[in-house]
């Protein structure tokens, strides 16, 4: 029976959250903390998907599957996969018997899952009859890019079962994708994270795809090659929250307060490009001064993600504990 293993890290946005999405620059790392999915050939004409993270466990006829949503499914290319119309995601839920104003991510994940599924193999002749459980390291809706990781599991296996990406050994138990594959997969992940967080700027996906240190804007990545090594402590408060619904939260006070906004933005850029310079100064020159300004954007980070509305009581909490320490902080873990 054929198998397909693949694992994808979580991240960690040093500066820039939530400004990314409105265009501005962020830096962002990949984590040690992975997602792994593993993906069964069956032949029972299913498509069964297992979440036990999240308590989750579906199972659909491909028959069902098919009747329901191919009508409704843009094939362009392989290398241009089509973002799910309101039509298709509406076809979804009513096939998973979700809500159609349902916004719970858990079950959006499904969505998701049989969205990429379907863009993939609806319109061949005979769609592959799979099992997938997927199992994470990285926590739910802490801010480590779970979903984006989600979604990058689920199209490098859905891509590679397809023949559409191939990936390259490179020990025994390690293999890894040309940069041409990577950029397809990236672009069906974004398409999971789109289901996932309403409006993503795409750097969660991007970065759990590439791995390394990454500056992002407006979908343009730039490796951070010579950055010094920094020892992160992160925190996770257990106060689970959905990005989704942050996203919409500084929405709102950017479409009310426009003008107030605008230069919060700005200024959260600011913060991003002076990080960017200290952290090559330090690489550079070694001294010690340049960890002083790194605290002190990152305390500016924090107030100005309070300022967006999308801070939490708990966070300042442990920054303020932290502080206690000699230790400077902002919220990569947040609630909702
Ligand atoms: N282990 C998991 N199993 C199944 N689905 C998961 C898992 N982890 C994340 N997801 C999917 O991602 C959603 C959480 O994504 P959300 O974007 O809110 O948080 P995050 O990605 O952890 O944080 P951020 O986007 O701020 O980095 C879940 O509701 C689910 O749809
Ligand atoms: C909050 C955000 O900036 C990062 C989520 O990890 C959203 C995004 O960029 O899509
Ligand atoms: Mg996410």
């Amino acid at each position: 029976m054929k198998e397909i293993k693949v694992s994808a890290p979580g991240k960690i946005i040093l500066h820039g959250e939530h400004a990314v999405v409105y265009g501005k620059a962020a830096i962002a790392g990949s984590l040690d903390l992975r997602f792994h999915l593993n993906l069964t050939c069956t032949n029972d004409f299913k498509v069964a998907l297992a979440l036990p993270d999240i308590g989750i466990s579906k199972t659909v006829e491909l028959a069902a599957l098919q009747s329901k949503i191919k009508k409704f499914i843009n094939f362009e290319s392989f290398r241009n996969p089509v973002a799910a119309t309101e039509d298709v995601i509406a076809a979804l839920k009513e096939l998973l018997h979700v809500e159609p104003d349902c916004t719970d991510t858990k079950q959006l994940a499904v969505v998701a899952f049989l969205y990429i599924y379907a863009i993939i193999f609806i319109n061949k002749s005979e769609p592959p009859s799979i099992s997938v459980e997927m199992k994470s390291e990285i926590p739910v809706g802490a801010g480590l890019g779970s979903s984006a990781a989600f979604s990058v599991s689920l199209s490098s296996a859905l891509l590679q079962l397809a023949g559409v990406t191939f990936s390259e050994k490179v020990s025994d138990d390690l293999s890894t994708w040309s940069s041409t594959d990577l950029d397809i997969i990236n672009k069906y992940a974004f398409l999971g994270e789109k289901m996932i967080h309403g409006q993503p700027s795409g750097i969660d996906n991007s970065i759990s795809t590439y791995g390394g240190a990454l500056r992002f804007q407006k979908g343009e990545m730039t490796h951070l090659g010579s950055i010094p090594t920094l020892s992160v402590m992160l925190v996770n408060t257990q106060v689970p929250r959905s990005t989704k619904t942050l996203i919409s939260i500084l929405r709102k006070l950017y479409n009310s307060y426009t003008e107030i906004f605008e230069p919060v933005l700005s200024s959260v850029e600011a913060i991003t490009e002076k990080a960017e310079l200290t952290l090559r100064r330090l690489q550079e020159t070694g001294e010690s001064n340049h960890y002083k300004t790194l605290g002190e954007l990152m305390d500016m980070n924090h107030q100005l993600l309070n300022l967006m509305g999308v801070g939490h009581p708990s966070l300042d909490q442990v920054i303020a504990e932290a502080k206690k320490c000699g230790f400077h902080a902002h919220r990569f873990e947040r609630s909702s």
